[in-house]
Formats: structure tokens, C-alpha cells, sequence
């Protein structure tokens, strides 16, 4: 890529909207998110974070009682018109509770290698996720079954999941809340490389102090509508003596927006 050039979108999103059995969850959102990002997800409970990674992840058109309109497209591959080609390019972590409990963390690793990846390419993948479940401190859990798993080693299985083969899009929804302080670290260490390797990262958390020292980007949601789309200026701004940080500038905006 010319220095000059903008980096490629690896997620777009156009005039997005989701009801539940006729509610609406998500009101007309757009918004781009390019290459080589660390974005943030955050918003009140409810505010639609989980239901915009479902839709991403192209699993709410599939789900009973959901409408949904508008455009999702991936590394410029439309998710309804090009779904194979679009959800090549995603890193999704899983629910914990999602996850094939009757496997063992190397099966379930070994089972995704083998449908998402070509004989040439699996065998390095495989070789980096269990150098990042050792930096996880997976690697003790990877030949018991995912059953016996706690919700943290879950969540760890899933991010490696997630991470396998470098797929350019990541998205992560509260993957740091459960992490022991060194495996959140060692995450934290990963996004990075990964997006300083060109990978677009959208995480969805509730984490507001690690958000404002990690991130480059902030999208605040809130009932389904983008409120605040807050860049790495915004967010050094923020941080400065006399700012009270991301959260008060979150609670704030959600004031203005809702006034109490
Ligand atoms: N399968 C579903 N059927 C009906 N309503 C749903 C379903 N899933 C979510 N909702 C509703 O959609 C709204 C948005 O929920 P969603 O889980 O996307 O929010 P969220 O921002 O991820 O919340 P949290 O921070 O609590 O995880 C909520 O009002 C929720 O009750």
C-alpha cells in the first residue's frame, strides 16, 4: 500500500437496522472500519453491541423472528450476496457457551484448521494459536475437554479460536472482562501485533479505562444508534488531567442524549 493511500475497509456497515419480532434494536447505523484499527464497542446494557456482532457475523437473518435491512459488507464482499467470501475474512469469537463441549480444545482448533484453512496453511496456524494459548496459559487445557473448562479457559479457547489463521477482521464481543490480568495483557499484546499486521479489530466491552488507553477508536451505542464515534485524539484528549476519562465522557454524552 502507497503511504498515501487510505488502508482498505475491512467492515462496513450501511444503513443497519435489526427488530426483534418487530422491536428495533438497531436504527440505521453506518460506519466503516479500516484496516489496521483497534475500535471499541461500548454502550449501555442493552444498547445493541451483541446484536450488531451476531448481524456481522451473519447469524441474526438466520434467527427466527429477526428483520433485518440494510448492508454488512466484508473486506468489500457483501454478507448476503457473497456470504462464503465475506465470512472467510472474519474472526469471530464464540460464546463461551457455543463452544463443542464434547471436544477437546486441540479437536475443536484442529476441526476449524481443517474447514477454514488449506492443507498448506494449517500447519503454521496451528503452530501460532498454541503459541498464543501458551501465552494465555491455555496450553495445560488444550487436551482436556472443553467441558470441564472454566467461563475464563472458555473464553480463551474462543479468542484462539477467533485468532486462527490471521484473518483480517477480528471481532471480539467482552473477550477482556473474564481474562485474568496476564492473559488480558497478553491479548491486549496480540490485537496490537495483529493490527499492526493490517487486521481490523472491533471489541465490544464494558471496560472503559482499558478502552481509553488501548483503543484507537470508540463507537459509543446506545438503543441502536451511533452516539459518539470518538477517534485516538478524542480519546488522548480524554485522558488528560482535568477530562475524568472516557467514562465521564460517556455518561455525559449519554445525558445529553437521554437527559435523566
Ligand atoms: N434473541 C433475542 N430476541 C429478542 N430480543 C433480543 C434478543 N437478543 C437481544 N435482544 C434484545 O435486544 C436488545 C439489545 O440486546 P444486545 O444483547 O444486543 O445488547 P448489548 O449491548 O450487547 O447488551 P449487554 O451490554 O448487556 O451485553 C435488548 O433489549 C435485548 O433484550
Amino acid at each position: 500500500m502507497n503511504r498515501l493511500e487510505s488502508p482498505p475497509v475491512a467492515l462496513r456497515i450501511s444503513a443497519l437496522r435489526l427488530a426483534y419480532g418487530g422491536r428495533p434494536v438497531l436504527d440505521s447505523l453506518d460506519f466503516e472500519l479500516p484496516a489496521g484499527q483497534v475500535a471499541g464497542l461500548i454502550g449501555p446494557n442493552g444498547a445493541g453491541k451483541s446484536s450488531l456482532i451476531r448481524a456481522i457475523g451473519g447469524a441474526a437473518g438466520g434467527m427466527p423472528g429477526v428483520q433485518i435491512s440494510g448492508q454488512i459488507e466484508l473486506a468489500g464482499h457483501c454478507i448476503e450476496r457473497s456470504r462464503i467470501q465475506a465470512l472467510a475474512t472474519l474472526g469471530l469469537a464464540l460464546p463461551p457457551e457455543q463452544l463443542p463441549t464434547m471436544l477437546s480444545g486441540r479437536q475443536a482448533l484442529q476441526l476449524l484448521t481443517d474447514l477454514r484453512l488449506s492443507a498448506e496453511q494449517g500447519p503454521a496456524a496451528l503452530q501460532e494459536s498454541e503459541s498464543l494459548a501458551g501465552r494465555l496459559g491455555l496450553c495445560p487445557w488444550l487436551d482436556q475437554p472443553i467441558y470441564g473448562y472454566s467461563l475464563g479457559t472458555r473464553q480463551k479457547l474462543a479468542i484462539v479460536l477467533a485468532l486462527l489463521g490471521e484473518p483480517p477482521l477480528l471481532v471480539l464481543d467482552e473477550v477482556l472482562n473474564g481474562l485474568d490480568p496476564m492473559s488480558a495483557l497478553a491479548l491486549k499484546d496480540e490485537l496490537r501485533a495483529r493490527a499492526d499486521r493490517g487486521a481490523a479489530v472491533l471489541l465490544a466491552t464494558h471496560g472503559l479505562e482499558v478502552a481509553e488507553r488501548f483503543l484507537d477508536r470508540c463507537l459509543l451505542l446506545q438503543d441502536g444508534r451511533l452516539l459518539a464515534d470518538w477517534d485516538s485524539a478524542a480519546l488522548r484528549r480524554f485522558r488528560q488531567p482535568g477530562h475524568g476519562g472516557l467514562e465521564k465522557a460517556v455518561v455525559e454524552r449519554l445525558r445529553q442524549a437521554r437527559p435523566l
